[in-house]
């Protein structure tokens, strides 16, 4: 796919787009999280994309919601939706579906939509989701214990390339390697030259290790599977719980997680921890059993008598001898002793028999008071300690990075299939929310059995259903709240999901397929005639697109037209406007309390339906919200002189007589 072809892509937003790993599978998939991972684009905008994506597919010109009010009642719609997603990835991934005048586009959604509906939503499900996010990529890693040695400038530049985790060293001979060997606990040698030279320290001849980068930094692998292992084990439960086709084995991938840490390190072996904890303790070990050793000195010196010859301490004071070299020669055993202690003291504390021997050397045979460690001994130590530990965790990795090295993929699959299972969640707790339908896309116009719209100001549960059916063109009329803007938004939002692909709140609904809807609300108050003329030429552009077949069949939701202007004009210029619609394939309802006007003013036949008022209990209206075909249902202040007439004759009953 040339992202550049996108419709809203330019240059800047394509550059960014190719940053990320696979652009064309992100847009193919309308994988907005990826997308919107791309430099500078907000979660926003990479919905755009997406939808602009899908849109050039399948050649959908777009437009579909052609008035504010009907963009209001998409994204209502989408809220509806998305308020049943668990994960922020099926939240944006929703934003893909869209209200497309594209056939193929309608069916594609609705399929999806379809398989979605058939999920059985759980709770166990919706928790599990709760830690499953796109996977991410690591922060570079930086390994100090390893380096790449060359004698080859070329083979230099090769290798920074591919392994920008390690150093890269230019080598002369053997000797240089000695020298790296000596700071680094593995060097690997990139040439063959090498191959069968001697040097000390672990130093390995790997000439294919740029084709294997794992092998020498399995950080690489490890980081990537440490930084998503929530998100990973989050996406191994959704497959469980759901019972989900996995693309690996979940028992491996979860037990290869659960050996390493956060920060990628191997965390379950024992070997490996008793060589960390050496090393971390090595100085208190080591002062410790100077103590030991010390205390037991200095309790035998004091319970001790020593008595010296004259001769003795004549020839110790002629050289210049100290009291400390008199007592170890007096107490020679007791050093000895001593020294013993402290050295089962730091063997004990180390807990490692291969270093058993060195760790003994730690303290030297030569008695001192007060007992004091062989620096130098104890620094080699802490060198070899340190370097065991560091070939041991290497080791570890690469046991471990071995059984990941392929699992990435799976693993992108396993998260992506669990959040995709959100986005059909969604669909299928949004369906049961409102006991939606899939509707059937076809015929002439609209028709809505028990449809409840989740717009309404009233708790869902109070919400009375509605059956309304229109073709053609129809006023709606009713008493005051009667329930006709209610008719309106239930009608564009039923129209609006179908063509989004999704179920719509209803028992059974029947939408033929449209390439607009134009939705306009009332509007507040009567217009000044600036305004007044660009809303006219809004609707003379409109009737003149649908007369032309140029906009394609639409659907036209208009609410009391005649708040723009005076009652009288604004009924001949609605009669206008239907008539011209009447003649043309379109759906359009406008409400309006001008019906009687309106009729009269138009040359055609218009129908007429209306919420019928079933009378007035208490003050309060008694309504049907179902608009029932062809009645001019009275209006509100109807209904009042009616009730008056009924209490007493005379001037209501005259006044009744002028609604005839
Ligand atoms: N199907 C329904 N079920 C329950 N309540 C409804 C239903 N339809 C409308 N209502 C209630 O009636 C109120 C008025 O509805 P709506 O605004 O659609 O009436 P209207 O006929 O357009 O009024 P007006 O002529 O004053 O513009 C709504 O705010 C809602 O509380």
């Amino acid at each position: 796919m040339d992202i550049e072809t996108i419709p809203g892509v330019g240059e800047k937003t394509a550059a960014a787009l190719s940053d990320l790993d696979d652009p064309e599978r992100a847009l193919r998939d309308g994988d907005v999280a990826a997308l919107a991972r791309a430099p500078g684009i907000s979660d926003g905008r990479a919905a755009r994309i997406a939808r602009a994506a899908i849109r050039r597919e399948h050649g959908d010109p777009g437009g579909f919601a052609a008035t504010p009010r009907a963009q209001e009642i998409y994204r209502d719609a989408l809220d509806l939706v998305a308020d049943h997603a668990v994960t922020r990835y099926a939240e944006r991934r929703l934003e893909t579906f869209y209200p497309s005048p594209s056939r193929t586009r309608v069916e594609e959604a609705r399929e999806f939509a379809a398989r979605a509906m058939d999920r059985e939503p759980d709770d166990e499900i919706r928790g599990a989701l709760a830690g499953v996010e796109p996977l991410e990529s690591p922060p570079s890693v930086r390994v100090r214990d390893r380096c790449l040695a060359t004698t080859d400038a070329e083979t230099y530049a090769r290798a920074q390339d591919a392994l920008p985790e390690v150093s890269v060293e230019i080598v002369d001979d053997a000797r240089g390697l000695a020298d790296l060997a000596r700071g680094y606990a593995t060097v690997v040698a990139l040439d063959d030259a090498f191959t069968g030279v001697e040097v000390e320290g672990d130093v390995r001849v790997e000439p294919d290790a740029l084709e294997d980068p794992a092998t020498v930094v399995p950080e690489r692998t490890l980081a990537f599977f440490a930084h998503n292992r929530n998100r990973l084990r989050a996406a191994v439960e959704v497959h469980r719980v759901a019972d989900l086709d996995p693309p690996c084995d979940l028992d491996a991938l979860a037990d290869a997680l659960a050996r390493i840490d956060d920060d990628g390190n191997v965390a379950d072996d024992d070997r490996l921890e008793r060589l960390q904890t050496a090393v971390d303790d090595l100085d208190a070990a080591v002062s410790t059993a100077e103590s030991v050793a010390n205390d037991r000195l200095r309790g035998a010196i004091e319970e001790r008598d020593v008595t010296i010859e004259g001769a003795d301490l004549l020839s110790l004071v002629e050289q210049g001898a100290g009291v400390d070299s008199l007592l170890q020669r007096e107490l020679a055993d007791e050093y000895a002793a001593a020294v013993d202690d402290a050295r089962d003291h730091l063997v004990d504390a180390l807990g490692l028999d291969d270093y058993a021997d060195m760790a003994r050397r730690a303290f030297p045979d030569q008695p001192t008071f007060p007992v004091e460690r062989d620096e130098e001994v104890v620094s080699r130590l802490r060198e070899e300690l340190t370097t065991a530990r560091d070939r041991r965790a290497t080791s570890l990795k690469r046991e471990v990075a071995t059984d990941l090295a392929d699992a990435r993929d799976d693993a992108e699959r396993l998260a992506e299939a669990a959040l995709e299972l959100d986005v059909e969640l969604a669909i299928a707790r949004f369906t049961r929310a409102y006991d939606a339908t899939l509707p059937e896309i076809g015929g002439e116009g609209v028709a809505i059995e028990g449809g409840r719209s989740p717009l309404l100001d009233v708790p869902y549960e109070a919400v009375d259903p509605v059956d309304y059916e229109v073709g053609g063109v129809a006023l709606l009329t009713g008493v005051n709240s009667g329930g006709k803007t209610s008719v309106l938004d239930l009608v564009a939002l039923t129209v609006t999901l179908a063509h989004m692909g999704l179920p719509v709140p209803a028992d059974s609904a029947r939408v033929e397929h449209v390439e607009e809807l134009h939705y306009h609300a009332k509007t507040q108050g009567t217009l000044d005639a600036g305004a007044f003329e660009s809303t006219l030429r809004e609707f003379g552009s409109l009737v003149e697109a649908v007369r032309s077949g140029e906009g394609g069949d639409v659907v036209v939701l208009v609410d009391e037209l005649e708040s723009i202007t005076e009652p009288g004009a604004s009924a001949k210029i609605m009669a206008g406007i239907l008539e011209a619609f009447d003649a043309t394939d379109a759906t359009a309802v406008f409400v309006t309390h001008l019906a009687r006007e309106i009729r009269d003013a138009a040359r055609t036949e218009l129908a007429v339906d209306g919420i019928e008022a079933e009378g007035l209990v208490d003050g309060q209206l008694v309504v049907d919200r179902s608009p029932v075909k062809n009645v001019l249902a009275r209006s509100t202040p109807e209904l009042i002189v009616e009730k008056l007439a009924d209490e007493r004759d005379g001037f209501y009953v005259e006044l009744l007589e002028k609604f005839d």
